[in-house]
């Protein structure tokens, strides 16, 4: 029976057109929806006892699926999109993702045509294995700062790998700790003494006979993680190495070269493409941040369209949660944010395409820009879906605290996001460099182009004042890029007025970097709202999806306007009486899309193996789903628990004397 067919026969569009808007294509919803099947339906996916398993036995079992999963690609000759796709709906963190995801990646952007040649072919048919060796003990954030040593030694015409104090120590690397043969290891080269900064090397860590390290590499796992099963599928690591010689052809050498004779050349690309293969891995989180949110938001809506507290009259039932404001509130724009992180994704994708084609016809204009937005985007997108996985789960009540509820887990799974491929701070100080820059440019001549075209329109945008006089002017996309328009420029050049009081602009950076945070964010949120618009000029076709996604647009930037509502009136450009129209619209907004929530969640088009979620499944059965498996837990396999007669039929038939005081 299907608890959640009143819901569905209400949705006011074409859910199977929302389902290709969603996918990005027809042929890739066909993909999508036969490997999602077909991963649900293979038993050897089963994911359902992961949170209960210790950590030995979920490794070696993450182990098994990473081989199973390869064996059927390889039966089903899968292509590498389906591929890819089929290691998505495994859904769990494993080395293979470090391998595909980075140590491909950092060869194929930093290897020459030499180097691909040789490594690419055995990567490709996992004849080696391999991972991405930057962090260190000692430092993550400051690549720079990175100790472990490459020194040339020209007798040999090798590298000497060494590893001089113990925050040197390599930690963190996935894939490092108990499985990768190989590395990407990225150290600072030394050449007669002389530093050359950071490169990275193929260095071989593991035997291929007996899986033993090499002479001189001592490796291991760092221990367990936050989370019930969750990241600790993952064998994150620790690596040392005892001066280990490695070829000299074995330095990425696409961006400097190192010759016979020991001479350090550097090729005509910029150095920072050595940071490349992060500027890749930034982009495909963006691409995934949608669906992670998009999975928690499945799971809260389906479960707060079934549950229900309060409200019944004369018999009648309660009121469904979904029907409570505050619900709508917490919930629709997470549901907006999901839409809009799914085609900024899709548009960072093009930004980078493009960035990297360039780059190989020597045009390296667009990598700042791509580099501002990878990583601004990065720290944008998944902070908000971090705090939006959390806040799903505080909307499903206690039930949202069981693991059951799949929630738990897919938190402690997507949090370190906010961390690894630099942290989101980190990366938001980034983005407020690049803007100093383009603020202190714009007098020069040069145009801002791309997604900082905007801060060529500063004279109108300092000016300029907003025009709304009833609510639903706020749904005019003109007028809402304008008000974010202006937000970000104003308060972007209030940090470039701020530090140019200072006369180290190095210290006034670090003194005022809080609020450059804060306009590097403003920033961020005006590409997503831009974005979001830019897809609604495409053509959409569907009964309805058009009107949907409009609306769902609207709740997005209007969400970002009510809670920022302190920036967009400290800049001037709104009336507190303008803010209070914004919040207007944005409840005609969540009453406009009240009825369609189910089905625009069903349009994620997810199994119930995907979301391993009893409050999230299709049907919506989930009271008699959580008492059975309430009776699965291993915990309730007897009456009686391991334990009673050891540690409390003592307690209980202690003969106290303190009892009869
Ligand atoms: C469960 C969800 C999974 C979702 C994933 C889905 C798919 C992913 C697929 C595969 C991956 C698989 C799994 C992912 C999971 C975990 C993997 C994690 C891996 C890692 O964490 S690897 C380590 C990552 N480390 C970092 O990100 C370190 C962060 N630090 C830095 O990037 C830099 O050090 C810094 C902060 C940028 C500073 O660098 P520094 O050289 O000191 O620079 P500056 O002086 O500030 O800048 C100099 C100059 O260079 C420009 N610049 C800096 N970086 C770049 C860059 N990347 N590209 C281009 N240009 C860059 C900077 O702007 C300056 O320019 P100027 O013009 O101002 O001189
Ligand atoms: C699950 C997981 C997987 C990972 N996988 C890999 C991997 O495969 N390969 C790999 O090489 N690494 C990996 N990492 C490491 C990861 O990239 C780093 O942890 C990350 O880049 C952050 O660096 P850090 O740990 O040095 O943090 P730190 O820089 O020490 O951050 C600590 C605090 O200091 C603040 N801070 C730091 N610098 C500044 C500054 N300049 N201004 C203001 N505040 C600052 C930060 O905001 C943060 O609050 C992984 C990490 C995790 C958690």
């Amino acid at each position: 029976m299907d608890y959640l067919a009143d819901e569905r026969k209400k949705a006011e569009f074409d859910v199977d057109e929302m389902k290709i808007v969603w996918a990005g294509s027809r042929h890739a919803f066909e993909v999508s929806d036969r490997i999602s099947k077909l991963v649900a339906n293979d038993p050897g996916f089963r994911k359902d006892t992961r949170t209960m398993l210790a950590r030995k036995e979920l490794f070696k079992n993450t182990l098994r699926k990473a081989a199973y999963a390869w064996k059927r690609i390889h039966d089903l000759h899968l292509s590498e999109e389906e591929a890819s796709r089929l290691r998505f709906y495994v859904d769990e963190p494993a080395y293979t993702d470090l391998h595909w995801g980075m140590f491909v990646p950092a060869i194929k952007g930093q290897g020459t045509d030499e180097q691909q040649k040789k490594w690419l072919p055995l990567a490709y048919k996992m004849q080696i294995i391999g991972c991405y060796a930057q962090t260190e003990l000692g430092h993550g954030s400051n690549v720079q700062g990175l100790e472990t040593t490459a020194t040339f030694d020209p007798q040999t015409d090798e590298f000497v790998i060494h590893s001089p104090t113990l925050t040197s120590s390599k930690w963190w690397p996935g894939g490092l700790g108990k499985v990768s043969t190989h590395g990407v290891v990225y150290a600072r080269l030394i050449i007669n003494g002389e530093e050359h900064g950071i490169h990275g090397f193929i260095v071989q860590l593991r035997s291929l006979e007996d899986h033993l390290p090499l002479p001189g590499v001592t490796v291991g796992d760092i221990g367990m993680k936050f989370g019930n099963g969750a990241y600790n599928t993952m064998d994150n690591g620790v690596l040392r190495f005892d001066h280990v010689r490695i070829p000299r052809n074995q330095m990425l050498m696409r961006v400097s070269q190192v010759t016979r004779d020991g001479k350090y050349k550097q090729s005509d690309v910029p150095r920072q493409l050595v940071y490349g293969t992060m500027v890749y891995v930034r982009q495909t989180i963006v691409a995934d941040a949608s669906c992670a949110l998009s999975r928690a938001v499945t799971i809260a809506t389906r479960y707060s369209a079934v549950r229900r507290q309060f409200g019944s009259q004369n018999g009648g039932p309660e009121t469904q949660v979904i029907d409570y404001k505050t619900q709508q509130n917490r919930l629709f724009p997470l549901l907006a944010s999901a839409y809009a992180f799914k085609f900024v994704g899709e548009w960072l994708t093009w930004l980078y395409n493009d960035v990297t084609q360039r780059l190989q016809a020597s045009d390296f204009s667009t990598l700042p820009e791509a580099h501002a937005c990878t990583a601004g985007l990065k720290s944008l997108t998944t902070t908000a879906t971090a705090d939006g996985i959390e806040e799903c789960r505080k909307l499903c009540g206690g039930h949202g605290y069981l693991c059951s509820s799949g929630l738990p887990e897919l938190f402690a799974v997507y949090v370190p996001a906010c961390t690894y491929e630099g942290d989101n701070t980190v990366l938001l100080l980034q983005v407020a460099r690049f803007l100093m820059k383009t603020v202190s440019q714009l007098g020069s001549g040069k145009k801002p182009l791309g997604t900082i075209s905007y801060m060529g329109k500063i004279e109108h945008l300092m000016q300029s004042r907003c025009t709304v006089q009833k609510a639903e002017d706020w749904l005019k996309p003109s007028q809402v890029l304008e008000a974010f328009e202006a937000r970000a420029v104003k308060m972007a050049v209030s940090c470039a007025k701020n530090l140019s009081k200072f006369t180290n602009p190095e210290e006034g950076f670090a003194e005022l970097s809080a609020d450059l945070v804060e306009a590097a964010v403003a920033h961020c949120q005006l590409i997503v709202v831009s974005k979001f618009i830019d897809k609604l000029q495409q053509d959409i076709p569907g009964k309805g999806v058009k009107q949907q996604l409009e609306a769902l647009c609207g709740i997005y930037y209007l969400y970002l306007l009510h809670k920022h509502q302190g920036d967009f009136l400290a800049t001037s450009y709104l009336t507190p009486k303008q803010a209070a129209l914004a919040n207007d619209q944005l409840r005609a907004l969540y009453t406009k899309v009240r009825p369609n929530a189910v089905a625009l969640v069903d349009s994620f088009n997810y199994t119930d193996h995907f979301l391993g979620s009893i409050l999230g499944c299709y049907d919506g059965n989930v009271y008699p789903k959580l008492y059975d498996a309430a009776w699965k837990d291993p915990l309730n396999d007897s009456v009686v628990p391991e334990g009673y007669h050891e540690y409390v039929r003592p307690l209980l038939k202690q003969q106290l004397h303190t009892a009869k005081l």
